[in-house]
């Protein structure tokens, strides 16, 4: 049964249309990511399922209720971790997490959570002198705080180093397999690929395909041993863009 059901989302910025016409559906306890690149409209649409944005035309639906018109409500069952999310640079990690808790009827157990995700030992340390990988599972650890049924995880490892995004990989999982549905936002392939149990493919506000990552492999016109990498990029008419892991 799905819990999250998008229909013919439309979203626009001025004269940008950021999200054209977008459907899909999440079921409980998968890994669904949304791959895309830059700017094809990946975060409007999870935006849209969070509430904080209002469509222009089209429908969202969390667990039955509008994110909009419900929205105390859905915030209580969505957990964002924003892109590129800053928090004041002298916030201290555990300082963090129960500021954030409070938002809460319900949240998590602090000490329980700062173990889960490693951050034990950092929890006096400030915003400003994480490590990004140590960053990143505030982020998901911020995610988390409200006890979501959903976790909206967005361009997570972005800028991290090879073993911090794989670090980042297993908690993601160990996430899944606590019990909560996980929307994966990113334009890594391989991590799509290794991560996710369908995947949705965005370009230019459009969904190109939605599939299981084998699905969408077999899918591929005539080419032996294809990749995500080759899915895309005939579903988009462009290549993926690269995992910038070799700056690190
Ligand atoms: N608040 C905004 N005001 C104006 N334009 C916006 C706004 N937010 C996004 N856009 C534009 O809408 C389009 C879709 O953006 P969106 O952030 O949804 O894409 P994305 O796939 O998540 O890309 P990225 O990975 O770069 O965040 C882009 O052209 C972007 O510049």
């Amino acid at each position: 049964m799905p819990i999250i059901e998008v229909n013919g989302l439309r979203k626009r910025y001025g004269k940008t249309l950021a999200v054209d016409d977008v459907s899909l559906t999440v079921e409980e306890g998968e890994i669904f990511g949304i791959i895309g690149r830059n700017g094809a409209g990946k975060t409007t649409t999870v935006e849209c399922i969070e509430g904080l944005r209002k469509p222009d035309r089209g429908s969202v639906s969390v667990y039955g209720l509008d994110p909009v018109r419900d929205r105390a409500k859905v915030r209580q069952l969505v957990g964002a971790q924003l892109q590129e999310s800053h928090l004041p640079e002298k916030l201290r990690v555990e300082e963090a997490l129960r500021l954030h808790r409070s938002f809460y009827r319900d949240g998590a157990d602090i000490e329980q959570l700062m173990k889960q995700l490693g951050l034990g030992k950092k929890r006096d340390t400030a915003f400003e002198n994480l490590s990004g990988g140590q960053a990143q599972r505030l982020s998901i650890a911020l995610a988390l705080v409200g006890r979501p049924r959903v976790a909206v995880l967005d361009e997570l490892t972005t800028g991290l180093d090879p073993q911090a995004r794989r670090d980042t990989w297993k908690l993601i999982q160990k996430v899944r397999d606590s019990g909560v549905t996980v929307i994966l936002v990113t334009h890594f392939m391989e991590e799509a690929e290794r991560l996710c149990d369908r995947i949705a493919v965005i370009d230019s506000g459009l969904v190109k395909a939605v599939d299981t990552p084998a699905g969408l492999v077999a899918g591929v016109s005539g080419k032996q041993g294809a990749t995500l990498d080759d899915v895309y990029t005939e579903l988009t008419g462009h290549r993926p863009e690269q995992d910038d892991e070799e700056d690190f």
